[in-house]
């Protein structure tokens, strides 16, 4: 097996030191002949650096070279693959996403709504330079992409790169609600076949099959709405935010039972619950600021004071083994089968050719081969038409510098619907991403009238 040089970009991200550890869990299915980090912050990325640089010797030692840079022509050049997970404006700017729908009784979340758009809008230019950037370096190299709000970047990156073959954006949140199924029936996650269909944080699990064609799905749905359902990744089992959010599902799956939802259907199906559940000054960055990215911190500072990983406890989750499994079977022509955003091109046949759709795909070194969904029935068409209309603007708002798509695209929203609602969110957050959206105007007409 021919060994890889892989980029992480965003390597000060609170997800690497679990990533490097899933890389050593998967150093079989993915060998490695060099890792090199990449950042704009050097200070964030050099604490996690040391830290991977310890882990990887003492676990890793076949690796030939570990490097880390804020230099991007060193960082990119020969790369094989390179992950991106980069969070412009921080978490910082996460609490003001989370925390500005919420003064107008909208649902505050990072990917969902108003939050999602806000990330949107600072996170589309910074993408389309760093693919610029690869394909300058690294001309051959897969991009894996799982920045958010991936639904929004990923229909941003299809319009910049309609010709990119080698890039491919995914979502950890299948898999790890897959976990949690491979939990109910005794299984391992990776023998589980799922047939599903939607966009990114917002589809349907229609079946859960095994590897020998046994069909579990009604197992799955009788123990969800009986026993309940509760989050089992090493990550996020013990995390009360994600215990909720699984919680939720017991009543998405009562009200709703064809088909299992996806987690962040909650905030689109129940959004007046959701925003009663939220403290506004303790919103979910909070909660991140003070709980993972502490705890990654405070893990990092240990093992580099000790100089070794012996007094520290160090796990895999599912987020780095899913993306790690895809990478590999890109890397091998594996043909493996997992759920990842593809252009629909008639995969989903009453949706529209030009819309990312996230669906079940054979993985090959010929990229993603979706399988087809057929049609969609009314209710979750018409839910997704809405989302994708929300989605399209946004990105319409971005390359046009325009209010009124942005205007457009949130009063769309089903978390927001109201127009006088959704203008106040929208001026407050031009003013919070000052620094980071493109500027937005109204148009002449808009003006005058
Ligand atoms: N798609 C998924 O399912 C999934 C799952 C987990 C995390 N994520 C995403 O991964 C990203 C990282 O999340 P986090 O919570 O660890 O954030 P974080 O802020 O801890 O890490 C992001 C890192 O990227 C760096 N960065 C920002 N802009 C950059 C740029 N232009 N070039 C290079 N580096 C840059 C930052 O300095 C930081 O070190 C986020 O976008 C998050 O939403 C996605
Ligand atoms: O609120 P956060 O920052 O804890 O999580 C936001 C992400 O949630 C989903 O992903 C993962 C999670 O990041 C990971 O640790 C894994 O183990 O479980 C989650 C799924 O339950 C989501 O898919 C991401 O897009 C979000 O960034
Ligand atoms: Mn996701």
């Amino acid at each position: 097996m021919k060994k890889q040089n892989l980029v992480v970009v965003g390597g000060g991200s609170t997800y690497t030191i679990g990533m490097i550890m899933s890389l050593v869990a998967e150093k079989e299915q993915f060998p490695l002949k060099s890792i090199t980090f990449y950042d704009t912050n050097a200070e964030r990325q050099e604490k996690i650096a040391k830290a991977s640089e310890i882990i990887l010797r003492e676990k890793y030692p076949e690796l030939e070279s570990f490097n880390y840079t804020t230099n991007k022509k060193e960082a990119l050049t020969d790369a094989d693959f390179v992950f991106v997970q980069i969070r412009t404006g921080g978490l910082a700017m996460r609490e003001q996403d989370e925390q500005i729908p919420l003064r107008y009784g909208a649902v505050g979340q990072e990917t969902c709504g108003p939050g999602g758009m806000a990330y949107g809008l600072r996170s589309i230019g910074d993408m389309i330079d760093l693919v610029n950037d690869i394909r300058h370096y690294s001309p051959e190299a897969w991009i894996l992409n799982y920045t958010n709000p991936a639904a929004i970047v990923a229909e941003a990156l299809r319009r910049e790169f309609p010709e990119d073959k080698k890039l491919l954006n995914i979502c950890d949140m299948p898999a790890a609600i897959m976990v949690s199924y491979a939990g109910i029936l005794g299984k391992d996650v990776f023998d589980l076949v799922p047939e599903y269909f939607g966009l990114n944080h917002f589809g349907w699990f229609t079946r859960i099959l095994d590897k020998d064609g046994k069909d579990h799905t009604d197992t799955i749905k009788r123990a969800i709405t009986e026993d309940g359902f509760i989050p089992e990744d090493a990550e996020i089992a013990n995390d009360p935010s994600w215990i909720k959010t699984f919680k939720q599902v017991e009543q998405m799956v009562t009200d709703f039972p064809e088909y299992l939802p996806n987690t962040y259907l909650q905030y689109y199906l129940y959004p007046s619950q959701m925003v009663d559940k939220e403290e506004p000054d303790n919103t979910r960055a909070r909660q991140v600021i003070n709980g993972r990215e502490k705890r990654v911190h405070t893990l990092a500072d240990q093992i580099i004071a000790d100089d070794t990983t012996e007094n520290v406890e160090l796990e895999v989750d599912i987020h780095g083994r899913y993306m790690i499994r895809v990478a590999a079977s890109m890397a091998y022509n594996n043909g493996d089968i997992f759920i990842v955003m593809v252009e629909n091109n008639g995969t989903i046949a009453n949706l529209p050719d030009d819309v990312m759709v996230e669906v079940p795909s054979v993985i090959t070194n010929r990229g993603p081969k979706p399988f087809a969904v057929g049609h969609i029935s009314t209710f979750y068409k018409g839910l997704i038409e809405g989302q994708l209309a929300y989605e399209k603007l946004v990105v319409d708002a971005y390359y046009e510098n325009s209010y009124e798509k942005a205007l457009q695209a949130l009063t769309l929203n089903r978390t927001v619907i109201d127009a006088p609602r959704a203008r106040k969110i929208l001026d407050d957050m031009i003013e919070a991403n000052k620094d980071y959206w493109p500027a937005l105007y109204a148009s002449k007409k808009a003006q005058t009238v």
